[in-house]
């Protein structure tokens, strides 16, 4: 299987599937730095990320912006001095898919 951060995101609506809890469980273990988090009732993905500075916070939330672009999958995104917060769903289905699994190994991506 290739690696995650090399997949692409697929088109996605309102009849895309959900992650399964055994599929949530495989795709932890490829980004295990990201939680799982419950917003109104939605099931997103979250990671903080520190830097020294906002300036720095901000060119890496720069940086997802282009990943978000590129792959027509949107992230919320927290800009503060010393952190950006980077959360994961897809709106189409109030939920997980596939896509934000491979957007949040994108993400980790960009820091390596
Ligand atoms: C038409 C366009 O591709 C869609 O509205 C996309 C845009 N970006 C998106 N981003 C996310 N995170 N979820 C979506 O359902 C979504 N839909």
């Amino acid at each position: 299987m290739a690696a995650l951060n090399q997949e692409h995101c697929e088109a996605c609506n309102a009849d895309a599937p959900k992650v399964s809890d055994d599929e949530l469980a495989s795709l932890m273990r490829e980004i295990p730095e990201w939680t799982p988090v419950t917003d109104d009732g939605v099931m997103m993905l979250r990671r903080e990320f520190k830097f020294k500075n906002f300036r720095q916070a901000l060119e890496f939330t720069n940086k997802v912006g282009e990943i978000a672009e590129a792959e027509k999958h949107h992230p919320e995104i927290i800009t503060e001095w010393g952190k950006a917060t980077v959360t994961w769903w897809t709106h189409a289905i109030n939920g997980l898919h596939k896509n934000d699994f491979v957007m949040a190994a994108k993400t980790d991506e960009i820091l390596k």
